[in-house]
C-alpha cells in the first residue's frame, strides 16, 4: 500500500455552525521504511552508515520518529473522552503546558508552551485538566506548523466539549530559525485561536491577563 493510501484523512463536522474538526489518523508506522530512509540519508550527507557509531542509528532514529510522530496514529477524541458535570460555568485555564513539536518544513523541533482555556458548556460539562495537555500532545506529535497546531487544538475542544468559549495561545521557539537559516535564537512565535464567548474583547482580555500574569508580567 502506498504512503498516501495509508493516510486516512477524516474531517468530522460538529453541530451546524461549528468549525471543522481535524481527526487525521495515519494507520501505521513503517519502521523498516523509515530505517532504510535514514540509512540513505546518511549516505546522502557523505557518511558511512556502516561505521561503528552509526550502525544502529537508522533503527534508533526510526524508534525516535515513531514516538515523535505518534500523534498521527492517535484520535484526538480519545483525549477528551472523559468528561464530567461539575456545573462549573466559568473560565478553566491551564497555562504553561510544555510543548514539543516538529516543523513540517524542515523536520526540526519547535518547543515552548501552550495555554489552553475554555468556558464550559451551559450544562457545566468539563474535562480533566490533564486531558487539555494530552490534546496538545496529540496534535503536537505530528509534522506541524504552529498556526495549524493552535487551530486544531481549539477546534477539537469546540467539537469535544461544546464549550461556550475557547482560547489557545502558544509561544514557541523554532530550531529551524535558531540553528540554521536566519539564525535568530530567542525569537518567540506567538499564535492564538479564540472561539465563542472568548472572542468578546473583555472576556478575551481577562483570559490574556491571566496568561500574562502567571509570569508576573
Ligand atoms: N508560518 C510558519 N512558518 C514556519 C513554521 N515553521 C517554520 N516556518 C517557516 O517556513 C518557512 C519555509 O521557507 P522556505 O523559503 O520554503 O524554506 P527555507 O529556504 O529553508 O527558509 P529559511 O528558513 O528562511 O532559510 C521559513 O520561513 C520558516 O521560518 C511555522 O510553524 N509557521
Ligand atoms: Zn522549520
Amino acid at each position: 500500500m502506498t504512503a498516501a493510501g495509508r493516510l486516512t484523512r477524516l474531517t468530522r463536522r460538529g453541530p451546524p455552525g461549528r468549525r471543522k474538526y481535524s481527526a487525521r489518523v495515519s494507520a501505521e508506522f513503517d519502521h523498516d521504511r523509515v530505517k532504510a530512509a535514514v540509512r540513505e540519508l546518511l549516505f546522502g550527507i557523505g557518511e558511512d552508515p556502516d561505521r561503528d557509531g552509526l550502525r544502529d542509528t537508522p533503527d534508533r532514529v526510526a524508534r525516535a520518529y515513531a514516538e515523535m510522530f505518534s500523534g498521527l496514529r492517535t484520535d484526538p477524541a480519545e483525549a477528551l473522552s472523559t468528561t464530567f458535570d461539575l456545573g462549573h460555568d466559568e473560565l478553566v485555564l491551564v497555562t504553561d503546558i510544555e510543548l514539543w513539536s516538529v516543523c513540517e518544513h524542515h523536520l526540526l523541533p519547535f518547543t515552548g508552551v501552550a495555554h489552553v482555556g475554555y468556558i464550559p458548556a451551559p450544562d457545566g460539562r468539563i474535562t480533566g485538566l490533564s486531558k487539555l495537555a494530552r490534546l496538545v500532545d496529540v496534535y503536537a506529535k505530528r509534522p506541524q506548523v504552529q498556526e495549524r497546531l493552535t487551530t486544531e487544538v481549539a477546534n477539537a475542544l469546540v467539537h469535544g466539549l461544546q464549550p461556550r468559549g475557547v482560547i489557545v495561545v502558544m509561544e514557541a521557539e523554532h530550531l529551524c530559525m535558531t540553528m540554521r537559516g536566519v539564525r535568530k535564537p530567542g525569537a518567540q512565535t506567538i499564535t492564538s485561536a479564540v472561539r465563542g464567548q472568548l472572542r468578546d474583547p473583555t472576556t478575551r482580555a481577562e483570559a490574556l491577563a491571566l496568561i500574562r500574569g502567571r509570569r508576573g508580567g
